[in-house]
């Protein structure tokens, strides 16, 4: 079986400034990559072309489909890669309030994807909702407020529900834990560790924290400049960096 997601030399520039160059890598089902690298080193482009946001200048992406078949992301059409990543794909975002609809109650915000889906009994949607909520650990009587009430680590609670609703295969996420309290970015970290073994997920989780690379990743990819510089298991490439880059990234944050 090949693998859930086949990365081959993806290219981006923005007019002369190049966002990321030549960025390839495999993901299987249930792994987890997280893509580290200063500000500016091109993460947030990766992910933006992965979630199909930005068009590539070269390179591919190819997924394994429901079916097994691989596909070629940037041949799908509009309503297929919408449907895609509202189902079989997650996208998490660092800021929650372009991955949610803040008009829409918390219940909504999940039950909306089981729509996407095909889902249409009511009652199922609202139950399954509720359940969802639950296991993001946002009580039941909060269902129907909009997530405006929320704080931001419930926000990204509710992303994380929203986003798992449909049992997607593999989650983008972008910063999930950046811009809050470290006791709140503790729990959320927990929260997505657990969810994350539990359902299989595959995810490519773009950090510039080394410690949620640690935490959460089984690989990595360290970027500098838009290309990737190191590659490899997380846990060697932290205690043991081959780039001299990586050593200074590993030694600033042990210092810091
Ligand atoms: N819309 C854009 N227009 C022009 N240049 C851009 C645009 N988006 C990103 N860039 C440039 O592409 C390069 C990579 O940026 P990118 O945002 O992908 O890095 P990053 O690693 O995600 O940084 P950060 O952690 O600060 O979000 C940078 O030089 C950046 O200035």
């Amino acid at each position: 079986m090949s693998a859930l997601l086949r990365v081959e030399g993806l290219s981006k520039h923005y007019g002369r400034r190049l966002g990321c160059a030549d960025v390839s890598f495999d993901l299987e089902a249930g792994e987890v990559l997280a893509v580290v690298g200063e500000s500016g080193s091109g993460k947030s482009t990766l992910l933006s072309l992965l979630a199909a946001e930005l068009q590539p200048d070269r390179g591919q992406v190819l997924f394994r489909d429901a079916n097994g078949e691989e596909r070629d992301l940037f041949a799908l059409g509009e309503a297929e890669r919408r449907l895609l990543l509202r189902t079989e794909w997650g996208f998490i975002r660092q800021d929650a309030t372009q991955g949610l609809r803040m008009s829409v109650s918390a219940g909504g915000n999940v039950g909306e994807r089981l729509m996407a889906t095909g889902a249409r009994h009511y009652g199922k949607i609202r139950s399954t909702a509720i359940d969802w909520l639950g296991r993001v650990e946002i009580d039941a009587d909060r269902t129907d407020d909009t997530p405006r009430a929320f704080s931001g680590g419930m926000r990204q609670r509710l992303q994380i529900a929203r986003n798992l609703v449909t049992h997607p295969r593999l989650v983008l996420m972008d910063e999930p834990t950046s811009g809050l309290d470290v006791s709140v970015q503790a729990r959320l970290l927990d929260l997505v560790r657990g969810l994350v073994a539990e359902l299989g997920l595959a995810v490519v989780i773009v950090t510039h924290d080394l410690a949620v690379a640690r935490l959460l990743s089984h690989r990595m990819i360290v970027m500098k400049e838009g290309r990737v510089v190191e590659t490899g298991l997380t846990d060697q490439v932290l205690d043991d960096p081959a780039e001299p880059y990586t050593q200074l990234l590993v030694s600033s944050v042990l210092a810091a």
